[in-house]
């Protein structure tokens, strides 16, 4: 029960909340009951069909409609008293400025993205207004605090990259499912139905230079008078046969591991059928094409079966085959969309067949489809258990009382017969290039590296800003707005294909840039060294950037030896240690992928901060197959990290 002077404060306060999903919704019904009377929501989407077992503001009829509008309407009918904002419209426009976001006094994150959770972040710290961040992954979630000043702001510490696979492992040594997902996936579903003008690495590699060149030049595409049986079967047997042998040639690769298998479809399938050109057209579908199937023409129906290597390989032909005389005008710039019902049979079958190959079990559809798409199934209670954990959050952030501020994290399986860890917030990081204005450093090649390759790969992708502003000295060398002049446009736009080193003001090794962004109110110095080479496997970017978190990722916290995004730990350690059990811990987002090993409990920290789900896209969840396969990014773990170095909140 809230005391006279708790309720109070809330009546009298102005809360923003960002997201109206899976929490939000949740958290939106628990600040009204709560009593808060000022509630602002932002949400860009509109309600879809698979939001509604969760998402319980909304109903079937309201598919369609403004998420924020229709939460807002159906909390109303049980608050009528009390003043609900809602705005369909992205948090990143550029009227959530900060004196938009001043006027709060608390900010309440229900988002499902890291780009928008910095977005957030930074708006927050430069309107001095305090966040209570949040995410859900399946059974678990973390809420977090973060008062400029007082605690780390969300981008104290750095947040995994999105978890990515050295190529040669996802070309040539596959070793777990999710590798050969990654491969139908990303190259053979990218090469046959995707952009033919986009790079794909697709052949295996191999020592022997001369194998595989004239033999896979122009494979894919699909001969004029080629018949569609035949031209499935020509691709399922040069990637799945030849070159499979083609790698079984470079012996050092198999050493130290299982021989793949060539497969045929003259081994694995009968003859062609004679009448086959006959069934050409036969193949059953309506005039949707979101409706072709390849389980349905085959007659497979349940997606928890498992398939023989057999089906999936009637499958692969199948599908190919219905791509291309059913949705043949897709082919060309078609991407792999998770709700692709045939593009998701093509990835299950095709990885299957590459995981019968590599002697890797094989995975039913639904399982399949799961990896593919990174998809955690959404589970309500936690949503629940998550809004109530950030209002009570929100009540110790409005009444300054900095001693209770706690970060908890919703566990899947009991600690100490505990659901719910509580760890005590950190003192801001002083060398977070966010909160604190510690300079970053970029090694880069600058007689290389055009201006356009730094906006893009660290001001965008790595710094998160969206209205940048870059400068050397007092020469302005790229700005975005809309009110610029038409000269400024064209100067902008030459220096974007310029090398550093030839720009008008060049930039070399020794430089100090400054980037701003005008919107997020974010402004930090980048010093600039030059190098020339960088490993195009570990360093694919061509240039590193560092300088903003202290170097946690020691032999000890690497999640795998041949992970190169291994996270970074962060540093929360629970108020009581608990005992040393064992827990697995999977993420089930790429971009956490590297968390995936057996940790100590007591090590655990879910660290907001993925793409992944309600939350902050971070859902390790126990499992019981794949130990290693972790498929987000939500968690990190201590590790050895030096945490006595870090000051707790007093
Ligand atoms: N930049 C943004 N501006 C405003 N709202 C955002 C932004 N990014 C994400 N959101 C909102 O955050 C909410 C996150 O909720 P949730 O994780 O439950 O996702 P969902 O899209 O509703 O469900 P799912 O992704 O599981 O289908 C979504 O409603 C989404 O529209
Ligand atoms: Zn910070």
């Amino acid at each position: 029960m809230a005391s006279e002077e708790q309720l109070s404060t809330i009546k009298g306060a102005k809360v923003l909340m960002v997201g109206a999903g899976g929490i939000g919704c949740e958290l939106l019904k628990t600040l009204a009951l709560s009593g808060f009377e000022d509630i602002h929501i932002i949400d860009m989407d509109t309600i879809e069909v698979s939001n509604l077992n969760r998402q319980f503001l909304f109903r079937q009829k309201h598919v369609g409609q403004s998420k924020a509008k229709v939460a807002r309407e159906a909390v109303l009918k049980f608050r009528p008293h009390i003043k609900i904002t809602p705005y369909h419209a992205n948090v990143k426009d550029p009227e959530f400025n900060v004196d938009f976001f001043k006027q709060f006094n608390v900010v309440l994150n229900g988002l499902d993205n890291l780009d928008a959770r910095r977005h957030v972040n930074r708006l927050c710290l430069a309107s001095g207004v305090p966040l209570v961040e949040s995410g859900t992954t399946g059974f678990l979630g973390q809420v977090t605090v973060h008062v400029k000043g007082k605690t780390e702001c969300y981008e104290c510490q750095s947040k995994p990259a999105p978890k990515t696979y050295p190529v040669c492992t996802i070309t040539s040594t596959p070793s777990k499912f999710v590798h050969c997902i990654v491969w139908a996936k990303d190259l053979l579903f990218a090469k046959l139905f995707g952009d033919k003008n986009q790079d794909n690495d697709l052949n295996v590699h191999s020592t022997d230079a001369s194998s595989s060149s004239e033999h896979a030049e122009d494979v894919f595409v699909r001969k004029a008078d080629e018949d569609i049986e035949q031209y499935g079967r020509r691709i399922y047997d040069h990637v799945f046969g030849y070159n499979i042998e083609v790698a079984l040639r470079n012996e050092e690769t198999w050493k130290s591991r299982n021989k793949p298998r060539p497969l045929y479809t003259r081994d694995v399938l009968p003859p062609r059928p004679v009448e086959q050109n006959g069934n050409k057209d036969k193949a059953s579908t309506t005039g949707d094409p979101s409706s072709v199937s390849a389980m349905a023409s085959l007659g497979l129906k349940n997606p928890q079966d498992l398939w023989s290597l057999r089906e999936n390989s009637d499958i692969f032909l199948e599908a190919l085959k219905l791509f291309f005389l059913k949705r043949e005008k897709e082919i060309g710039q078609l991407g792999f969309d998770k709700d692709d019902q045939l593009a998701v049979e093509f990835v299950t079958s095709a990885a299957n067949i590459r995981a019968a190959s590599f002697g890797i079990p094989l995975h039913n559809l639904f399982e399949a489809k799961g990896i593919a798409g990174n998809i955690v199934h959404a589970v309500a209670t936690t949503n629940a258990i998550i809004a109530g954990l950030i209002v009570l959050e929100a009540m110790k952030v409005l009444q300054n009382d900095v001693k209770s501020y706690r970060m908890t994290y919703c566990l899947e399986h009991p600690s100490r017969k505990m659901l719910l860890m509580p760890v005590q917030p950190f003192e801001p990081n002083k060398s977070c290039y966010v909160c604190s204005e510690t300079p970053l450093t970029l090694e880069i090649n600058t007689h290389r590296s055009k201006l356009r390759d730094f906006v893009d790969k660290i001001v965008k992708a790595k710094l998160g800003m969206s209205l940048p502003l870059i400068m050397h000295g007092v020469a302005l060398l790229y700005e975005v707005g809309d009110d610029l002049e038409e000269v400024e446009v064209t100067n902008y736009a030459a220096n974007l294909d310029k090398v550093l080193s030839e720009l008008p003001s060049p930039v070399t090794g020794g430089t100090i840039l400054t980037v701003e962004d005008l919107q997020q109110e974010l402004k930090c110095s980048v010093n600039i060294k030059h190098r020339e080479e960088f490993d195009e496997e570990k360093e694919p970017d061509g240039m590193v950037l560092s300088g903003w978190t202290p170097a946690l990722a020691t032999e000890k916290n690497k999640t795998s030896d041949n992970d190169p995004s291994s996270f970074n730990a962060s540093q929360t350690v629970p108020l009581e240690p608990e005992d040393d059990d064992e827990i697995e811990i999977i993420n089930k987002d790429p971009a956490i992928l590297a968390a995936g090993k057996k940790r100590k409990q007591s090590d655990i920290s879910v660290a907001a901060n993925s793409e992944i789900s309600s939350v902050t896209g971070e859902i390790p969840t126990k499992s019981k197959v794949e130990k290693d396969d972790s498929h987000s990014d939500i968690v990190t773990v201590d590790g050895n990290l030096d945490t006595n170095k870090k000051k707790r909140v007093q």
